[in-house]
């Protein structure tokens, strides 16, 4: 029982944490187009600011937290190819977790380089890697 509520709780995290790395690329795309100085560029500022520190940072944490806790619960996991095939795309969603972060930072010095389109398809990596995770876990293939 302790099991499924550990469960239950680091896939609300999973939830949170993927919802905000599919919506701060997206923030990026549209703060390409505002110029820098502009009540827009500033306003993207603190939707990206409150957006990485209130919601995907803590999510990251707990769904860390639960996941870990899952294991410590079923240690034989650990035994299981899905599990490893799982955490190196988890590693993948962690380097584009501080990617976003480190790009946010640029964009709030107003010294953001790169274009629109660079961030419209750096928002679709953790759509595939999040597709890769849930097969594993729930089809464990292998
Ligand atoms: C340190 C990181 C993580 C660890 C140690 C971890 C570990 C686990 C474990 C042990 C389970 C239980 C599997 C089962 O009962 O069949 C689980 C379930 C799950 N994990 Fe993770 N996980 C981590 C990160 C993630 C991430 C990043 C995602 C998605 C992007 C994710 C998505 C899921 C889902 C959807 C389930 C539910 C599977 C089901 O309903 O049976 N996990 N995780």
């Amino acid at each position: 029982m302790l099991y499924l509520w550990v469960k239950a709780l680091h896939v609300i995290s999973i939830i949170a944490w993927m919802a905000g790395m599919l919506y701060l690329p997206r923030l990026f795309v549209y703060h390409c187009a505002a110029p820098v100085g502009s009540p827009q560029s500033e306003t993207f500022k603190v939707m990206e600011r409150r957006l990485l520190k209130a919601i995907i940072n803590p999510a990251m944490i707990a769904s860390f937290v639960f996941g870990i806790w899952l294991l410590v619960l079923e240690p034989g996991w650990f035994q299981q190819g899905w599990l490893h095939a799982k955490l190196t795309f988890v590693v993948g969603l962690l380097a584009v977790h501080g990617m976003l972060a480190k790009a946010r930072k640029t964009f709030e010095a107003d010294r953001n380089t790169r274009s629109a389109t660079y961030y419209r398809v750096i928002n679709e990596v953790p759509t595939v890697l999040m597709i890769g995770i849930v097969i594993f876990v729930i089809v464990k293939p292998f």
